[in-house]
């Protein structure tokens, strides 16, 4: 007798598009972690920007999503924390630190033609010290990734974009200057996230991430809420602040605990948490791998 076992559907990975993002990058290499280790096959979904590829999650129409988190020049990406605030079914299952090379593409055949520089806010920001120097009369146009205006050049030689090298490659288009960031050592952590009612959870996680708004704007208040974690050893490796958006001077907290959620300590520390907080949300607990390229 012969047991027909059902084929699991390949997993949808939601990422920031069109082709050719740093974001596709990462969830590319996610894929290929997955298949390696999980054999789990995947296909990648691109999604206009982060805040719809973590809606495709909640929604069903993805498993999973890549979004960026972090620059190591630039700092948050402001629009990944907002939407893991508002959007309160998602998990953090692991997370990916990807090397950023920026590139100026154009079809100019020199620096002195170009008018305007379309790239992402956070590409545009990682480079501002270098076009400040070479392209200090250019128009610096925000687009929703490092890919989207890529269409616009050919043919209008006065014209670029900041985006990869291998992005330049995929569409065709020549890189005028290579290497273009501000500091050499620019990199970028992504997180790969689920629906938290997922039973996947990673086995013997390092970090957690969380956020809390406090009862009431007072002083000692913060200070409270971050000595449960000193009292307890827990190293925190990133505290960041964000308006709450209900009135001018109120903040939400985003911190990175270095201790998975099996660690009894960080369970105290949440339960602690708990009583100084107004509202606290845990986003996951997880590793970190680094990505080579
Ligand atoms: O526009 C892209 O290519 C992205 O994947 C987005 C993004 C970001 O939001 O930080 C990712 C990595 C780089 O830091 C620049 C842009």
């Amino acid at each position: 007798m012969t047991v027909a076992t059902a084929k699991r559907a390949p997993s949808v990975i939601a990422h920031l598009g069109p082709a050719g993002t740093y974001s596709e990058q990462a969830a590319f290499f996610y894929l290929n972690w997955l298949k390696s280790n999980q054999n789990i096959e995947a296909n990648l979904s691109p999604y206009p920007t982060i805040a719809k590829s973590l809606q495709a999650v909640t929604t069903q129409q993805a498993n999973i999503a890549v979004i960026p988190v972090e620059n190591s020049i630039e700092g948050s990406v402001s629009m990944t924390m907002d939407s893991l605030w508002q959007l309160d079914t998602l998990q953090i299952k692991l997370a990916l630190v990807l090397p950023i090379n920026h590139a100026l593409i154009s079809c100019a055949n020199s620096l002195d033609k170009i008018e305007t520089v379309y790239s992402h806010p956070q590409a545009l920001a990682q480079c501002q010290g270098w076009l400040a120097k070479f392209l200090p009369n250019a128009n610096l146009i925000a687009s929703n990734s490092t890919t989207e205006a890529l269409q616009r050049l050919p043919g209008v030689p006065i014209i670029a974009a900041i985006s990869s090298s291998r992005a330049a490659q995929l569409y065709n288009l020549p890189i005028l200057v290579s290497g273009i960031n501000d500091y050499p050592e620019n990199c970028t952590r992504f997180w790969v996230v689920d629906q938290a009612d997922s039973a996947e959870q990673s086995f013997a996680p390092t970090h957690t991430s969380l956020a809390f708004s406090l009862p009431a704007n007072m002083p000692g208040a913060l200070v409270k809420a971050l000595e449960v974690f000193a009292h307890l050893g827990i190293n925190l490796s990133r505290i960041e602040s964000r308006p709450t958006k209900r009135s001018l001077g109120e903040y939400l907290f985003f911190i990175d605990a270095e201790a998975g959620i099996n660690s009894p300590l960080l369970r105290s520390a949440l339960s602690e948490l708990s009583t100084f907080s107004e509202v606290l949300k845990v986003f996951g607990s997880y590793n970190i791998l680094a990505i080579n390229s």
